[in-house]
């Protein structure tokens, strides 16, 4: 599918979509709780899509409740001495939260479990996971540190050192699991070098609103478990049954979504004046940063009750760490394409393992619309435009996708995107949303009949 964006200015009010980190991490809370779980604003992602997939593999019922809100019964934790998968495959779709959330969860069956994914998913490393969880009593065999796995638990927690450079996305699977299985004596998760440690963060508060056993977190170097003695529990099931026949419902609402609210925060900064509502400033998810970096663009920004105000406003380069927020680093480089100078960000070496190798991918997709971005070791330097239409592909990476589209917002002619449904991994509303502000955008369209519909426009003139 093609989606071409003309050069267009946004008008209007649009909600940022449901969050797809924080939809997954409810889903695999809601399995790990005995309680009823009444999920608010529910994403439609695809990633969302797996999460719920994988879930109900391992037991859980989705009942739609409205056009807003879901409920997710789980059994998955009716017996915990003998937990088995309902189905004995699960399938990740193309989420790396996903396959590294729930590989641990997973392992804490008592059954052989083999769980797959697809597109970008199966070149990406999940070696962790051979060399941590045999220390946790599992037994897993892998195709050389990508998929398929197939894991045979039940994980037993034990003190264990894990490495969190590469993504810390393991060490949310570590955290669901250790929280649900029993331990009779504190057990520690020590992390060497985590990086995007917000995920944690938010990791830890979804943990802490389903009432889950929240580990003591150590400055992210160290995760101490004690034994429970909430209600989802398994040291005591007596008194787990009794309190959650008093309790038995949580309410957890999806968070907005920082990181494709991303886009349209930029959108508005280079093409605005529009209102971005639904985002939360006292969120934990990483991508809020996105605010500091407008700020040091000098964007037209203003925080408001009913959300954040942006409009087009002239941009200076700026410097940004995007380490602990590598999904900020596509919109960023859309943001740094319309701003005067150079820009630099640091982080690149978190990109290379996500849906493209993004620091490759961007160097080249935009290099396609006239922006030269220089990757120097664990550096990017983005030259300001202008910024070319251009026919650009999404290499099959969401974020790529919607870049080029957000920079498009303000380039010289059309910019078609190849394979543009990338954009439903995270944002499968994104082009609608980019209609509803005022943007010109048509599907299906090849390039060069993007190009001879401008130019007969400008004829009719
Ligand atoms: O936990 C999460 O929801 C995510 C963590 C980040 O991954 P890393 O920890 O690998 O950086 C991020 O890039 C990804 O899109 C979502
Ligand atoms: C890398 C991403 O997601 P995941 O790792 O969950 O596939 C992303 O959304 O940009």
């Amino acid at each position: 599918m093609n989606r071409t964006i003309y050069p267009s200015t946004l008008a209007g009010n649009i909600y940022a979509p449901a969050s797809k980190s924080s939809m997954q991490r409810a889903c695999a809370a809601a399995l790990l709780s005995t309680k009823k779980a009444i999920i608010t604003n529910p994403g439609h992602s695809n990633d969302d899509k797996a999460a719920q997939g994988i879930i109900k593999a391992l037991g859980a019922v989705i009942t739609l409740v409205n056009d807003e809100t879901i409920e997710i019964n789980s059994s998955f934790l009716d017996d915990p001495g003998n937990i088995r998968s309902k189905e004995n495959s699960v399938n990740c779709g193309e989420s790396g939260l996903s396959i590294r959330m729930f590989t641990p969860v997973v392992a804490l069956c008592n059954n052989e479990v083999t769980i797959n994914g697809e597109g970008s998913l199966v070149t990406r490393p999940m070696d962790f996971f051979d060399q941590v969880l045999p220390q946790l009593g599992v037994t897993i065999s892998s195709n050389s540190g990508k998929l398929p796995l197939k894991v045979n638990g039940p994980l037993q927690p034990k003190d264990i050192t894990i490495d969190g450079s590469l993504s810390s996305q393991f060490l949310t699977g570590l955290l669901m699991a250790f929280s649900v299985a029993p331990i009779d004596h504190p057990v520690t998760i020590q992390v060497k070098d985590l990086k995007s440690k917000p995920y944690i963060d938010l990791t830890l508060d979804v943990m802490q609103q389903f009432g889950m056993n929240v580990p003591e977190n150590k400055n992210y170097e160290a995760f101490i478990f004690k034994p429970a003695s909430h209600p989802d529990s398994h040291q005591n099931s007596d008194l787990k049954s009794q309190v959650s026949n008093l309790k038995s419902q949580i309410s957890y609402t999806v968070e907005g979504d920082w990181s494709g609210g991303a886009f349209l925060l930029v959108a508005g900064a280079i093409a605005g004046d529009i209102r971005v509502s639904g985002l939360q400033q006292s969120s934990t998810q990483a991508d809020k940063k996105i605010l500091e970096a407008l700020m040091a663009a000098n964007a037209g920004i203003a925080m408001e009750a009913k959300g954040i105000k942006l409009h087009a406003a002239p941009l200076t380069a700026f410097e940004f760490d995007a380490t602990d927020c590598p999904d900020l680093f596509p919109p960023l480089v859309a943001l740094a394409a319309n701003c005067k100078g150079v820009t630099t960000i640091k982080g690149v070496s978190r990109l290379a393992h996500k849906e493209s190798d993004r620091g490759l991918t961007l160097q080249q997709e935009f290099g396609k619309m006239g922006i030269q971005v220089e990757l120097d070791g664990d550096w990017m330097h983005v030259h300001g435009g202008p910024v070319k239409g251009a026919l650009v592909h999404s290499r099959h990476d969401h974020r790529i996708a919607m870049a080029c589209a957000t920079a498009a917002l303000k380039a010289n002619g059309p910019t078609t995107i190849e394979e543009a449904q990338a954009v439903n991994k995270s944002y499968p509303d994104f082009y609608e949303h980019l209609k509803q502000l005022g943007a010109k955008v048509t599907g299906d369209l090849e390039y060069g009949a993007a190009l001879k519909e401008i130019y007969s426009d400008k004829e009719n003139k």
